[in-house]
Protein backbone atom coordinates (compact mmCIF):
# COMPACT_ATOMS: atom_id res chain seq x y z
CA UNK A 1 0.00 0.00 0.00
CA UNK A 2 2.86 2.59 0.99
CA UNK A 3 3.92 3.07 -2.74
CA UNK A 4 5.53 6.50 -0.81
CA UNK A 5 8.58 6.87 1.85
CA UNK A 6 7.64 6.93 5.26
CA UNK A 7 9.22 7.76 8.42
CA UNK A 8 10.89 4.32 8.17
CA UNK A 9 12.70 4.93 5.60
CA UNK A 10 15.11 8.02 6.69
CA UNK A 11 17.66 9.57 9.14
CA UNK A 12 16.37 12.71 10.64
CA UNK A 13 18.54 13.08 13.75
CA UNK A 14 20.28 16.91 13.06
CA UNK A 15 18.12 17.55 10.12
CA UNK A 16 15.65 20.78 9.99
CA UNK A 17 12.32 18.18 8.62
CA UNK A 18 9.65 20.75 7.48
CA UNK A 19 6.10 19.04 8.96
CA UNK A 20 2.99 20.01 7.76
CA UNK A 21 0.22 19.46 9.59
CA UNK A 22 -3.40 20.51 9.03
CA UNK A 23 -3.80 22.64 12.91
CA UNK A 24 -7.58 23.63 11.26
CA UNK A 25 -8.99 23.09 13.91
CA UNK A 26 -12.71 24.26 15.29
CA UNK A 27 -11.61 27.21 17.89
CA UNK A 28 -13.96 29.22 20.14
CA UNK A 29 -12.84 32.61 21.78
CA UNK A 30 -9.00 31.83 21.03
CA UNK A 31 -9.45 28.72 22.56
CA UNK A 32 -9.24 24.85 21.03
CA UNK A 33 -12.89 23.05 21.25
CA UNK A 34 -11.88 20.12 19.59
CA UNK A 35 -8.05 18.96 20.07
CA UNK A 36 -8.68 15.14 17.53
CA UNK A 37 -6.38 17.04 14.36
CA UNK A 38 -3.39 18.10 17.16
CA UNK A 39 -3.43 15.00 19.18
CA UNK A 40 -3.92 12.58 16.19
CA UNK A 41 -0.71 14.10 14.10
CA UNK A 42 1.24 15.19 17.44
CA UNK A 43 3.20 11.25 17.19
CA UNK A 44 4.46 12.32 14.25
CA UNK A 45 5.92 15.22 15.97
CA UNK A 46 6.95 13.62 18.85
CA UNK A 47 8.57 11.23 17.19
CA UNK A 48 10.65 13.48 14.98
CA UNK A 49 11.76 15.12 17.59
CA UNK A 50 12.33 12.25 19.88
CA UNK A 51 15.34 11.14 17.34
CA UNK A 52 16.57 14.40 17.15
CA UNK A 53 15.24 16.56 13.93
CA UNK A 54 14.71 20.05 14.05
CA UNK A 55 10.99 20.24 13.63
CA UNK A 56 9.50 22.93 11.45
CA UNK A 57 5.62 22.75 11.69
CA UNK A 58 4.04 24.62 9.05
CA UNK A 59 -0.28 24.71 8.77
CA UNK A 60 -2.70 26.49 7.35
CA UNK A 61 -6.13 28.27 9.48
CA UNK A 62 -9.14 28.78 8.29
CA UNK A 63 -9.38 30.95 4.61
CA UNK A 64 -7.58 34.30 5.48
CA UNK A 65 -7.30 34.85 1.65
CA UNK A 66 -3.63 35.85 2.01
CA UNK A 67 -4.31 38.65 4.66
CA UNK A 68 -2.80 38.92 8.00
CA UNK A 69 -6.07 38.31 9.98
CA UNK A 70 -5.18 38.50 13.70
CA UNK A 71 -8.34 35.78 14.67
CA UNK A 72 -6.74 33.32 12.57
CA UNK A 73 -3.18 33.20 13.93
CA UNK A 74 -1.65 29.72 14.56
CA UNK A 75 -0.16 31.62 18.11
CA UNK A 76 -3.11 29.87 20.38
CA UNK A 77 -2.45 26.67 18.63
CA UNK A 78 1.40 26.94 20.24
CA UNK A 79 0.22 25.45 23.93
CA UNK A 80 -2.19 22.94 22.89
CA UNK A 81 0.66 21.49 20.49
CA UNK A 82 3.17 21.69 23.20
CA UNK A 83 0.86 19.63 25.57
CA UNK A 84 0.02 16.70 22.78
CA UNK A 85 3.36 16.92 21.77
CA UNK A 86 5.28 16.82 25.36
CA UNK A 87 7.55 19.69 24.66
CA UNK A 88 7.91 23.03 24.47
CA UNK A 89 7.14 24.24 20.95
CA UNK A 90 8.50 27.63 19.72
CA UNK A 91 6.51 29.95 17.46
CA UNK A 92 7.64 32.02 14.49
CA UNK A 93 5.65 34.96 13.49
CA UNK A 94 6.21 33.81 10.09
CA UNK A 95 6.17 30.76 7.65
CA UNK A 96 8.88 32.03 5.55
CA UNK A 97 11.82 35.10 5.39
CA UNK A 98 13.68 36.45 8.02
CA UNK A 99 11.33 35.98 11.23
CA UNK A 100 11.23 31.87 10.51
CA UNK A 101 15.24 31.50 9.47
CA UNK A 102 15.66 33.31 12.86
CA UNK A 103 13.82 30.91 14.45
CA UNK A 104 15.13 27.87 12.49
CA UNK A 105 18.50 28.59 13.23
CA UNK A 106 18.19 28.70 16.14
CA UNK A 107 16.68 25.04 17.11
CA UNK A 108 18.04 22.62 18.74
CA UNK A 109 18.13 18.87 18.43
CA UNK A 110 15.31 17.60 19.08
CA UNK A 111 13.78 21.01 19.11
CA UNK A 112 10.04 22.07 17.23
CA UNK A 113 8.87 25.67 16.30
CA UNK A 114 5.58 26.05 14.81
CA UNK A 115 5.12 28.76 11.76
CA UNK A 116 2.60 31.47 10.91
CA UNK A 117 -0.44 30.30 8.78
CA UNK A 118 0.71 29.87 5.51
CA UNK A 119 -2.58 30.97 4.14
CA UNK A 120 -1.35 35.05 5.15
CA UNK A 121 0.59 34.15 1.85
CA UNK A 122 -1.52 33.95 -0.99
CA UNK A 123 1.22 32.33 -2.45
CA UNK A 124 0.67 29.23 -0.73
CA UNK A 125 -2.79 28.45 -2.10
CA UNK A 126 -1.25 29.74 -5.47
CA UNK A 127 1.28 26.88 -5.42
CA UNK A 128 3.90 29.77 -6.06
CA UNK A 129 7.28 28.33 -7.22
CA UNK A 130 9.29 31.22 -5.17
CA UNK A 131 7.10 31.14 -2.21
CA UNK A 132 7.41 27.00 -2.38
CA UNK A 133 11.47 27.98 -2.57
CA UNK A 134 11.30 30.11 -0.06
CA UNK A 135 9.15 26.75 2.72
CA UNK A 136 12.20 24.62 0.81
CA UNK A 137 14.61 26.75 2.35
CA UNK A 138 13.85 26.40 5.80
CA UNK A 139 14.46 22.34 5.39
CA UNK A 140 16.49 19.42 4.74
CA UNK A 141 13.40 17.18 4.20
CA UNK A 142 9.78 17.40 4.13
CA UNK A 143 7.35 15.34 5.89
CA UNK A 144 3.46 15.47 5.31
CA UNK A 145 1.00 14.37 8.10
CA UNK A 146 -2.24 16.74 6.70
CA UNK A 147 -4.32 14.19 5.30
CA UNK A 148 -6.90 16.22 5.74
CA UNK A 149 -5.54 19.11 3.71
CA UNK A 150 -4.24 16.44 0.73
CA UNK A 151 -7.10 17.69 -1.93
CA UNK A 152 -5.08 20.90 -1.88
CA UNK A 153 -2.33 21.32 -4.63
CA UNK A 154 -0.36 24.48 -2.23
CA UNK A 155 2.65 25.46 -2.14
CA UNK A 156 3.47 24.20 1.42
CA UNK A 157 1.47 20.69 0.00
CA UNK A 158 3.13 20.03 -3.39
CA UNK A 159 5.51 22.78 -4.30
CA UNK A 160 7.94 21.71 -1.34
CA UNK A 161 7.31 18.02 -1.55
CA UNK A 162 9.10 18.23 -5.15
CA UNK A 163 11.79 20.35 -4.00
CA UNK A 164 13.03 18.04 -1.24
CA UNK A 165 12.95 14.43 -0.35
CA UNK A 166 9.62 13.93 0.74
CA UNK A 167 7.61 11.66 3.12
CA UNK A 168 4.56 10.70 4.97
CA UNK A 169 3.88 11.01 8.56
CA UNK A 170 2.29 8.40 11.00
CA UNK A 171 -0.99 9.86 10.41
CA UNK A 172 -1.10 10.21 6.48
CA UNK A 173 -0.05 6.73 6.58
CA UNK A 174 -2.95 5.23 9.26
CA UNK A 175 -5.37 7.45 7.21
CA UNK A 176 -4.76 6.04 4.05
CA UNK A 177 -4.19 2.54 5.15
CA UNK A 178 -7.51 2.88 7.64
CA UNK A 179 -9.56 4.37 4.82
CA UNK A 180 -8.36 1.40 2.34
CA UNK A 181 -9.63 -1.25 4.73
CA UNK A 182 -13.06 -0.02 5.56
CA UNK A 183 -14.00 1.69 2.27
CA UNK A 184 -12.39 -0.07 -0.90
CA UNK A 185 -14.84 -2.67 -1.03
CA UNK A 186 -17.81 -1.29 0.67
CA UNK A 187 -20.66 -3.77 2.14
CA UNK A 188 -23.93 -2.71 0.47
CA UNK A 189 -25.82 -0.60 0.82
CA UNK A 190 -23.74 2.33 1.21
CA UNK A 191 -25.27 5.73 2.93
CA UNK A 192 -23.15 8.76 2.58
CA UNK A 193 -24.51 11.70 5.22
CA UNK A 194 -23.25 14.87 4.03
CA UNK A 195 -24.40 18.82 5.53
CA UNK A 196 -21.92 21.67 6.93
CA UNK A 197 -20.96 24.78 5.69
CA UNK A 198 -18.48 24.28 2.77
CA UNK A 199 -21.01 23.97 0.22
CA UNK A 200 -18.90 25.59 -2.97
CA UNK A 201 -15.77 23.03 -2.63
CA UNK A 202 -18.22 19.93 -1.66
CA UNK A 203 -20.71 20.23 -4.03
CA UNK A 204 -19.20 19.16 -7.06
CA UNK A 205 -17.74 16.35 -5.29
CA UNK A 206 -21.48 15.12 -4.68
CA UNK A 207 -21.71 14.50 -8.77
CA UNK A 208 -19.43 11.66 -8.51
CA UNK A 209 -20.40 10.21 -5.33
CA UNK A 210 -23.56 9.79 -5.87
CA UNK A 211 -22.26 6.94 -8.61
CA UNK A 212 -20.48 5.41 -5.66
CA UNK A 213 -23.46 5.19 -3.12
CA UNK A 214 -26.57 4.24 -2.85
CA UNK A 215 -28.24 6.41 -0.37
CA UNK A 216 -27.14 10.21 -0.53
CA UNK A 217 -28.77 12.23 2.68
CA UNK A 218 -28.12 15.82 2.79
CA UNK A 219 -28.19 18.24 5.56
CA UNK A 220 -26.45 20.97 6.89
CA UNK A 221 -26.10 24.29 4.40
CA UNK A 222 -25.80 21.77 1.42
CA UNK A 223 -29.35 20.96 2.06
CA UNK A 224 -30.30 24.81 1.82
CA UNK A 225 -29.22 24.92 -1.36
CA UNK A 226 -30.04 22.03 -3.17
CA UNK A 227 -33.78 23.10 -1.44
CA UNK A 228 -33.25 26.55 -3.45
CA UNK A 229 -32.72 24.91 -6.43
CA UNK A 230 -35.87 23.00 -5.87
CA UNK A 231 -37.43 25.94 -5.47
CA UNK A 232 -38.35 26.13 -1.72
CA UNK A 233 -38.09 29.38 -0.16
CA UNK A 234 -34.99 29.17 2.09
CA UNK A 235 -35.25 32.58 3.76
CA UNK A 236 -31.51 33.60 5.27
CA UNK A 237 -30.67 30.51 5.34
CA UNK A 238 -26.82 29.26 4.28
CA UNK A 239 -26.72 28.41 1.19
CA UNK A 240 -24.82 29.43 -2.36
CA UNK A 241 -27.57 30.51 -4.37
CA UNK A 242 -25.55 30.72 -7.64
CA UNK A 243 -25.04 26.77 -7.16
CA UNK A 244 -28.58 25.73 -8.31
CA UNK A 245 -27.56 24.43 -11.27
CA UNK A 246 -25.13 22.44 -10.22
CA UNK A 247 -27.71 21.02 -7.26
CA UNK A 248 -29.79 20.46 -10.03
CA UNK A 249 -27.64 18.43 -11.91
CA UNK A 250 -26.56 16.51 -9.29
CA UNK A 251 -30.27 15.53 -8.54
CA UNK A 252 -31.16 14.72 -12.14
CA UNK A 253 -27.69 12.76 -12.00
CA UNK A 254 -28.55 10.36 -8.79
CA UNK A 255 -31.98 9.60 -10.45
CA UNK A 256 -30.21 8.41 -13.41
CA UNK A 257 -27.67 6.63 -11.44
CA UNK A 258 -30.40 5.15 -9.29
CA UNK A 259 -29.00 6.87 -6.19
CA UNK A 260 -31.38 7.90 -3.52
CA UNK A 261 -31.46 11.23 -2.16
CA UNK A 262 -32.66 11.94 1.02
CA UNK A 263 -33.26 15.87 1.90
CA UNK A 264 -35.04 17.51 4.62
CA UNK A 265 -38.74 17.41 4.75
CA UNK A 266 -38.85 19.87 7.84
CA UNK A 267 -36.58 22.04 9.79
CA UNK A 268 -35.49 24.20 12.64
CA UNK A 269 -35.85 27.91 11.98
CA UNK A 270 -35.22 30.85 13.70
CA UNK A 271 -34.58 35.10 13.09
CA UNK A 272 -30.68 34.28 13.76
CA UNK A 273 -27.77 32.25 14.44
CA UNK A 274 -27.31 32.50 18.34
CA UNK A 275 -27.83 31.10 21.69
CA UNK A 276 -31.63 31.25 23.49
CA UNK A 277 -33.53 32.59 20.41
CA UNK A 278 -37.25 31.52 19.41
CA UNK A 279 -36.81 28.71 17.44
CA UNK A 280 -40.40 26.50 15.86
CA UNK A 281 -39.98 23.07 13.55
CA UNK A 282 -41.94 24.11 10.52
CA UNK A 283 -42.17 22.07 6.91
CA UNK A 284 -39.90 22.86 4.33
CA UNK A 285 -42.24 24.07 2.16
CA UNK A 286 -43.08 26.80 4.96
CA UNK A 287 -39.85 28.55 5.56
CA UNK A 288 -40.97 31.89 6.48
CA UNK A 289 -38.69 34.80 4.62
CA UNK A 290 -37.25 36.34 7.66
CA UNK A 291 -36.07 32.99 9.57
CA UNK A 292 -32.82 30.77 8.66
CA UNK A 293 -33.12 27.00 8.51
CA UNK A 294 -30.06 26.26 10.69
CA UNK A 295 -30.84 22.79 11.86
CA UNK A 296 -32.89 19.77 10.36
CA UNK A 297 -36.17 18.80 11.67
CA UNK A 298 -37.12 15.53 13.69
CA UNK A 299 -39.34 13.96 10.69
CA UNK A 300 -36.09 14.39 8.85
CA UNK A 301 -33.88 13.07 11.50
CA UNK A 302 -36.25 9.99 11.69
CA UNK A 303 -36.29 9.53 8.00
CA UNK A 304 -32.43 9.50 7.70
CA UNK A 305 -32.14 7.02 10.50
CA UNK A 306 -35.40 4.51 8.88
CA UNK A 307 -33.15 4.56 5.58
CA UNK A 308 -29.64 3.81 7.51
CA UNK A 309 -30.82 0.71 8.95
CA UNK A 310 -31.12 -0.39 5.75
CA UNK A 311 -27.94 0.11 4.92
CA UNK A 312 -24.45 -2.03 5.81
CA UNK A 313 -21.96 1.08 5.70
CA UNK A 314 -21.84 5.31 6.30
CA UNK A 315 -19.66 7.80 5.55
CA UNK A 316 -20.59 11.24 7.47
CA UNK A 317 -19.31 14.58 6.39
CA UNK A 318 -20.53 17.16 7.49
CA UNK A 319 -23.21 18.40 10.55
CA UNK A 320 -26.88 18.66 9.59
CA UNK A 321 -27.23 22.26 11.47
CA UNK A 322 -25.21 24.96 13.27
CA UNK A 323 -24.13 22.14 15.95
CA UNK A 324 -21.99 24.60 18.31
CA UNK A 325 -25.27 26.71 19.32
CA UNK A 326 -27.75 24.55 21.06
CA UNK A 327 -30.68 23.65 20.10
CA UNK A 328 -29.46 23.77 16.49
CA UNK A 329 -27.08 20.34 17.78
CA UNK A 330 -30.72 18.26 18.17
CA UNK A 331 -30.40 17.10 14.63
CA UNK A 332 -26.65 16.10 14.51
CA UNK A 333 -27.30 14.52 17.84
CA UNK A 334 -30.04 12.31 16.96
CA UNK A 335 -28.86 10.83 14.09
CA UNK A 336 -24.90 10.21 14.86
CA UNK A 337 -26.86 8.26 17.77
CA UNK A 338 -28.94 6.31 15.65
CA UNK A 339 -25.70 5.51 13.96
CA UNK A 340 -23.83 4.85 16.97
CA UNK A 341 -26.58 1.97 17.98
CA UNK A 342 -26.67 0.51 14.11
CA UNK A 343 -22.81 -0.08 14.94
CA UNK A 344 -23.15 -1.64 18.14
CA UNK A 345 -25.38 -4.02 16.78
CA UNK A 346 -22.89 -4.54 14.39
CA UNK A 347 -25.30 -3.95 10.95
CA UNK A 348 -23.69 -0.77 10.00
CA UNK A 349 -19.84 0.02 9.60
CA UNK A 350 -19.44 3.98 10.18
CA UNK A 351 -16.52 5.75 9.01
CA UNK A 352 -17.09 9.64 9.65
CA UNK A 353 -14.62 12.32 8.99
CA UNK A 354 -14.09 15.98 9.09
CA UNK A 355 -12.91 19.04 11.66
CA UNK A 356 -16.34 19.95 12.89
CA UNK A 357 -17.42 16.49 12.19
CA UNK A 358 -15.65 15.14 14.53
CA UNK A 359 -16.28 18.16 16.76
CA UNK A 360 -20.01 17.02 16.35
CA UNK A 361 -19.51 13.72 17.01
CA UNK A 362 -17.67 14.26 20.10
CA UNK A 363 -20.40 16.81 21.30
CA UNK A 364 -23.09 14.14 20.45
CA UNK A 365 -20.68 11.63 22.77
CA UNK A 366 -20.44 8.92 19.97
CA UNK A 367 -17.26 9.36 18.51
CA UNK A 368 -15.25 6.11 20.48
CA UNK A 369 -18.88 4.39 19.11
CA UNK A 370 -18.43 5.22 15.62
CA UNK A 371 -16.02 2.18 13.41
CA UNK A 372 -13.70 4.66 12.20
CA UNK A 373 -13.16 8.54 12.52
CA UNK A 374 -11.05 10.41 9.98
CA UNK A 375 -9.23 13.29 10.41
CA UNK A 376 -10.20 14.56 7.12
CA UNK A 377 -13.53 15.89 5.60
CA UNK A 378 -13.18 17.13 1.98
CA UNK A 379 -9.70 15.50 1.44
CA UNK A 380 -11.94 12.23 2.92
CA UNK A 381 -14.77 12.59 0.03
CA UNK A 382 -12.61 13.24 -2.48
CA UNK A 383 -10.44 10.33 -2.06
CA UNK A 384 -13.86 8.14 -1.82
CA UNK A 385 -14.58 9.57 -5.23
CA UNK A 386 -11.83 7.78 -5.96
CA UNK A 387 -9.71 11.08 -7.01
CA UNK A 388 -5.50 10.69 -6.43
CA UNK A 389 -5.46 13.32 -3.90
CA UNK A 390 -2.37 15.57 -5.39
CA UNK A 391 -0.75 15.61 -1.78
CA UNK A 392 -0.81 11.94 -1.76
CA UNK A 393 0.29 11.62 -5.47
CA UNK A 394 3.34 14.04 -4.63
CA UNK A 395 4.61 11.25 -2.09
CA UNK A 396 4.47 9.11 -4.81
CA UNK A 397 6.14 11.23 -7.26
N1 LIG B 1 -27.97 25.10 8.48
C1 LIG B 1 -26.77 25.61 8.77
N2 LIG B 1 -26.58 26.94 8.81
C2 LIG B 1 -25.36 27.46 9.14
N3 LIG B 1 -24.26 26.71 9.42
C3 LIG B 1 -24.41 25.38 9.39
C4 LIG B 1 -25.65 24.76 9.06
N4 LIG B 1 -25.45 23.43 9.11
C5 LIG B 1 -24.17 23.22 9.43
N5 LIG B 1 -23.52 24.39 9.61
C6 LIG B 1 -22.10 24.60 9.99
O1 LIG B 1 -21.24 23.82 9.19
C7 LIG B 1 -19.97 23.81 9.82
C8 LIG B 1 -19.18 22.57 9.45
O2 LIG B 1 -19.05 22.50 8.03
P1 LIG B 1 -17.76 21.88 7.30
O3 LIG B 1 -16.57 22.74 7.55
O4 LIG B 1 -18.19 21.69 5.89
O5 LIG B 1 -17.57 20.48 8.04
P2 LIG B 1 -16.21 19.64 8.29
O6 LIG B 1 -15.20 20.56 8.96
O7 LIG B 1 -16.61 18.53 9.21
O8 LIG B 1 -15.76 19.16 6.96
C9 LIG B 1 -20.27 23.90 11.31
O9 LIG B 1 -19.54 24.99 11.85
C10 LIG B 1 -21.79 24.14 11.39
O10 LIG B 1 -22.15 25.14 12.33
O1 LIG C 1 -10.67 21.59 7.56
C1 LIG C 1 -10.35 21.17 6.43
O2 LIG C 1 -11.20 20.51 5.62
P1 LIG C 1 -12.65 19.94 6.05
O3 LIG C 1 -13.53 21.08 6.57
O4 LIG C 1 -13.19 19.36 4.77
O5 LIG C 1 -12.45 18.88 7.10
C2 LIG C 1 -8.96 21.31 5.89
O6 LIG C 1 -8.15 22.00 6.81
C3 LIG C 1 -8.95 22.01 4.52
O7 LIG C 1 -9.37 23.35 4.65
P2 LIG C 1 -9.88 24.14 3.36
O8 LIG C 1 -11.20 23.50 2.93
O9 LIG C 1 -10.06 25.57 3.82
O10 LIG C 1 -8.81 24.00 2.29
Amino acid sequence: MAAFKTLDQVDVAGRRVLVRLDLNVPMKDGRVTDATRIERAAPTVRELAGKGAKVIVASHYGRPKGKRVPEMSLAPLVDPLSAAVGRKVAFAADCVGPDAEAVVDGLADGGVVLLENLRFHAEEEANDPAFADALAALCDLYVDDAFSAAHRAHASIDGVARRRPAHAGRLMQAELEALSRALEAPTRPVAAVVGGAKVSTKLELLGNLVEKVDVLAIGGGMANTFLYAQGVEIGSSLAERDLADTARGILAKAEAKGCDILLAVDAVVADKLAPGVETAVVGVDAVPADKMILDVGPATVAAMAERLASCRTLVWNGPLGAFETAPFDAGTNALAKAAAELTDQGRLLTVAGGGDTVAALAHAGVLERFSYVSTAGGAFLEWLEGKELPGVAVLRA
